[in-house]
């Protein structure tokens, strides 16, 4: 069953792998995005984003100053959401922009990510009917100000402050240090005029706690910054740099008292308040996004991997047998090891992001019902995958671009790029750590509840369950019962750990130490329980997706999410190991079958990456392009190079020459 992917000038070797594919491309990709219909608007945006004058890059990104890059990225946003906003749904939007503008951010990102979602979920009836259709209609830019330069993670000690001054019914914001200037919102710097800020609420002097209030930062007109409000970008970083990242210092702004987000908590304007009917709905902005990072994470090790693979099919370099033609560096069992788990892992993700989507809007159903109940596992979840997948992702695209050899290293492959704009995820949101203790304290009381026989939400039920003995590699042949035998071992693994780490937790605490001090005795512990949770959640998700799918694609994914769970266990076998549950044989028995897996994958490597349909413009990888020219490309885009516009370089000119000729003149 040939990939449709094939076309004529494409490189040999692409073609005889894409001729030997065993599945159907489409059905696998349409499985993806959840229908043929979404996949044929992807492909469709995709060609009239290439077929606009109006995205046409005449340099690469790469070779642009960073404020030539911003500038290009404004001018792309603007048409984005002038020309384009009608011609396509929301959902479909995230696709356009990375196509037409890439994944270093944009003016308008943390408009979409945060600025939007907080009003939509915290702001009350009136004001949301005030700032709502102008915020849609991008009549204002806005953003989401929380982290602080001295506090990120302690959100409680956040030093910005509202007081309520009751006789003009205002808040006062200010800013009381230098270090409790926000620091690192996107887009705050140069492109919003208004922001969500993230205060304690002062009331007769006693601290509320961070509640979120809309504040106006530049004129509308002019854009200069209001009275009272100092704010610019924070410089260069690893990546996002077409994002300005800024800082905000507000020197006793005054606010009207509506222009707190009043939707769960209020104020009224004698200074009454009424708490939320959850202590954390003033959070929901972060957990929207960390439901929805998790899918466009997965997107992100799909593009390093669809890289990886088509370059290891086009590279040749060496022999495997003296005497051979050099062979494709894809045949080398290292090269398949390092890249096949990639490729497996960006589906795992993909799945899991898509439940976790899912589970966030019934959750948000729930919570506009007067009902948080859901919230709670919610919350556990998304930290936990939040965590794990941006570490998972980080690790995986190096991978990738290691196993680019040298190529991997210039940026006309995309992976350094793509590497500095995904690591981020493992600070923003929530750095890992900590994020990996919310998970874990949710962890704690699912072991109680187990303990007391109560009922357990999906996510937490195997907590619930007893251990039989692990029957990895003791079911032959049968490949379900192989995936079943794992997926209970993995659960066993998730359970002992959880327990094992609220054993250590109470043994401090009768050994005298204070819960919190004990729980950092522990941490270490609490966070693998999180990330085993955390993987087994993803595991399930994996083969929940394998057992609805389509006959057509149910054997290469099944393959797939083989190699998928052989290769998480390996990589966890300690934990398997360490009581007992399994035997060193039976992690020979799953590094056997982990190999086999890499020879059963081989001949659909470039179709499954395929399958991932991200166009050769959204890829934006020399290495990764579809049709596999990549010499001829690579030397293209070097000469783009601002050194090579003229043969002799002034700094040459100016100190080299005349250092060569005064050491000649010398002799
Ligand atoms: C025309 C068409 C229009 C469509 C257009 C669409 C266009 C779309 C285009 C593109 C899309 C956008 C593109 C996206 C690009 C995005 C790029 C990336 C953006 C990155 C942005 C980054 C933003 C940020 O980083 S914002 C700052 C984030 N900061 C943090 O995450 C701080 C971390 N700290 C915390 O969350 C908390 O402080 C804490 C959890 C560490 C601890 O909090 P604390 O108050 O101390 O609470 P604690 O005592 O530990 O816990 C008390 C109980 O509360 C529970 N809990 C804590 N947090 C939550 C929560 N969030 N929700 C629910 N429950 C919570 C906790 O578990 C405790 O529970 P328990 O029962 O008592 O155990
Ligand atoms: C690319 C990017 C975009 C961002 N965008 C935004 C934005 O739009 N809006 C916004 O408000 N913020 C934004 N941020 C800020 C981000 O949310 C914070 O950097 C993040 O929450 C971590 O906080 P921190 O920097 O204060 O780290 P700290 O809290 O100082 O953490 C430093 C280290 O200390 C350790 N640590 C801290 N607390 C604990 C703990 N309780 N247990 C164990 N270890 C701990 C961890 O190892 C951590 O890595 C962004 C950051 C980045 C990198």
């Amino acid at each position: 069953m040939p990939n449709r992917c094939i076309r004529p000038g494409d490189n040999p070797d692409l073609t005889k792998e894409r001729e030997t594919c065993t599945f159907d491309t489409d059905e696998l990709a349409a499985n993806l995005y959840g229908s043929r219909r979404n996949l044929e608007r992807r492909r469709e945006i995709s060609q009239k984003v290439s077929a606009d004058p109006d995205f046409a890059d005449p340099i690469p990104h790469e070779f642009l100053s960073r404020e030539k890059a911003v500038d290009a990225t404004a001018k792309k946003s603007k048409v984005i959401f002038q020309k384009w906003k009608n011609l396509v749904k929301p959902e479909e939007m995230p696709h356009l922009v990375n196509e037409a503008v890439g994944i270093q951010g944009f003016p308008l990102a943390l408009h979409h990510a945060m600025f939007l979602p907080s009003l939509n979920s915290q702001a009350d009836d009136d004001l949301a009917a005030e700032i709502l259709p102008r915020a849609k209609a991008y009549e204002i830019i806005g953003t989401y100000a929380q982290t602080e330069m001295g506090h990120g993670t302690n959100l409680r000690e956040l030093e910005t402050t509202a007081t309520y001054d009751k006789t003009t019914q205002e808040f006062v914001i200010n800013t009381p240090t230098r270090k409790a200037m926000k620091w690192w919102p996107g887009n705050l710097g140069k492109m919003s005029n208004y922001a969500v800020v993230c205060c304690q609420l002062i009331i007769d002097g006693k601290n509320l706690g961070p509640h979120n209030f809309l504040v106006q930062l530049r004129c509308e007109k002019t854009h200069e910054p209001l009275p009272g409000i100092t704010v610019g970008d924070i410089g260069p970083k690893i990546a996002y740099n077409t994002t300005d990242n800024g800082f905000l210092a507000l020197d006793n702004v005054r606010i009207p008292r509506r222009q707190m987000l009043m939707k769960h908590a209020k104020v009224s304007p004698d200074g009454t308040y009424t708490p939320p009917i959850h202590a954390k709905l003033n959070y929901g902005a972060m957990v929207h996004v960390r439901a929805h990072m998790i899918y466009s994470h997965g997107h992100l090790l799909a593009r390093a991997a669809a890289v990886a693979t088509r370059y290891s099919a086009v590279r040749r370099q060496g022999r495997i047998e003296n005497g051979g033609p050099e062979v494709q560096i894809l045949d080398y069992q290292t090269q398949q090891h390092r890249i096949f788990p990639q490729i497996a892992r960006a589906y795992a993700i993909l799945f899991a992001g898509q439940e976790v989507r899912d589970q966030y809007a019934k959750t948000l159903e729930g919570i506009a019902n007067g009902q948080a109940d859901l919230l709670p596992d919610l919350h556990a979840l998304t930290s936990g995958l939040k965590s794990v997948v941006t570490f998972m992702g980080g690790l995986g695209i190096e991978q990738c671009r290691m196993s680019c050899g040298g190529h991997g290293y210039s940026d006309a492959s995309g992976l350094p790029k793509l590497y500095g704009v995904q690591i981020g995820g493992c600070t923003y949101e929530g750095e890992n750590m900590v994020m990996l203790q919310q998970t874990a304290r949710y962890l704690m009381k699912g072991v109680k509840w187990a303990e007391q026989g109560k009922s357990l939400s999906p996510s937490i039920a195997y907590l619930g369950k007893k251990s039989g003995k692990s029957l990895i590699g003791l079911k032959g042949g049968d490949i379900t019962r192989e995936h079943e035998a794992i997926l209970e071992t993995l659960e066993h693994t998730a359970r002992r750990l959880a327990i094992d780490a609220s054993q250590l937790w109470e043994k401090r605490i009768k050994g005298g130490e204070c819960k919190e001090r004990a729980w950092n005795g522990v941490t270490v512990e609490m966070n693998r329980a999180s990330r085993v949770y955390t993987r087994l959640f993803m595991a399930r998700s994996f083969h929940r997706r394998l057992l609805s799918s389509p006959s057509s694609i149910r054997s290469v994914l099944s393959d797939l999410f083989s190699l998928y769970l052989h290769y998480e266990c390996v990589d966890m076998a300690q934990h398997l190991l360490e009581d007992g549950h399994c035997n060193g044989g039976q992690i020979q028995y799953l590094k056997k079958r982990l190999y086999e897996d890499l020879t059963t994958l081989r001949p659909n490597a470039v179709s499954l990456v395929d399958s991932f349909e991200i166009s050769d413009r959204e890829l934006n990888s020399v290495l990764g392009r579809r049709d596999g020219n990549v010499y001829e490309a690579l030397f293209q885009w070097a000469k783009q190079s601002e050194l090579n516009y003229t043969d002799v370089l002034p700094a040459v000119k100016n100190y080299m020459m005349p250092m060569m000729e005064e050491n000649r003149s010398k002799l």
